[in-house]
């Protein structure tokens, strides 16, 4: 089965929420509760153009800034940190939903023997992967903890994306990277990343384009033949 990446491709990077999981949506809720909250509405618009994608504090400094704020580091750790207490407990709420399609894609990438790489930005990634069983398709694993620890640059930035190339023992321009996120498919093409595959969760195929994306679905399992 082809997996519809060109041949030059040898590792594929996958970001998790939204791509994977329907993880993005219970993201969603959760910071639109904490910023709400506090008294500043929030629209899925919001969430794609500032928050989307990034890290925990660069989503809450990024949608902040574009109100005019700036508070001190501290605050938005607190903030950042209420909505974690909060995702955590719609986790638990609404449970994980891996993508039927994008199950069926990494099953294809598996049998096709090609290394697969989850490359996010949150810091619940194991949680989430475990329960969605998806744990036993991953050959590396680059977090919102690896980026923290390892001092990377979190999304728009390439740093993620390049390490997780990097623990596939590939190069940039032989990964294809695999994003819902504006800032993930901007990372993936600032990185110089060989296919960048936007997956439109929001009505935003064309903005996903302009941000690098070379081709975009719907569906992970669009790309199958
Ligand atoms: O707060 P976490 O779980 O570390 O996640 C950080 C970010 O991770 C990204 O994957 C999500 O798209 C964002 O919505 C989220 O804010």
């Amino acid at each position: 089965m082809s997996l519809g990446i060109p041949e030059k491709i040898t590792a594929l990077l996958f970001d998790l929420d939204g791509v994977l999981t329907s993880t993005a949506v219970l993201h969603r809720k959760a910071w639109k509760q904490t910023f709400e909250g506090m008294g500043q509405p929030f629209s899925e618009q919001d969430y794609l153009a500032y928050v989307d994608g990034k890290p925990r504090y660069d989503g809450v400094r990024s949608f902040l800034a574009s109100r005019g704020l700036t508070p001190s580091e501290d605050e938005i750790r607190r903030i950042g940190d209420q909505k974690n207490d909060l995702v955590n407990l719609i986790i638990d709420e609404e449970g994980i939903t891996p993508y039927p399609a994008s199950v069926r894609y990494l099953q294809a990438a598996r049998e096709a023997g090609v290394p697969i790489g989850v490359v996010t930005s949150s810091a619940n990634a194991l949680r989430v992967l475990r329960a969605g069983n998806l744990l036993d398709y991953v050959d590396a694993l680059v977090d919102g903890n690896v980026i923290v620890t390892s001092n990377l640059r979190g999304k728009p930035e390439p740093d993620s994306f390049i390490e997780g190339a990097r623990r596939l023992k590939t190069s940039p321009e032989n990964a294809a990277v695999y994003e819902d996120a504006l800032a993930g498919v901007a990372a993936g093409h600032k990185g110089g990343f060989g296919f960048v595959v936007g997956v439109d969760r929001g009505n935003q195929a064309a903005a996903l384009k302009t941000n690098g994306a070379d081709v975009v679905v719907n569906e992970l399992d669009e790309l199958l033949s």
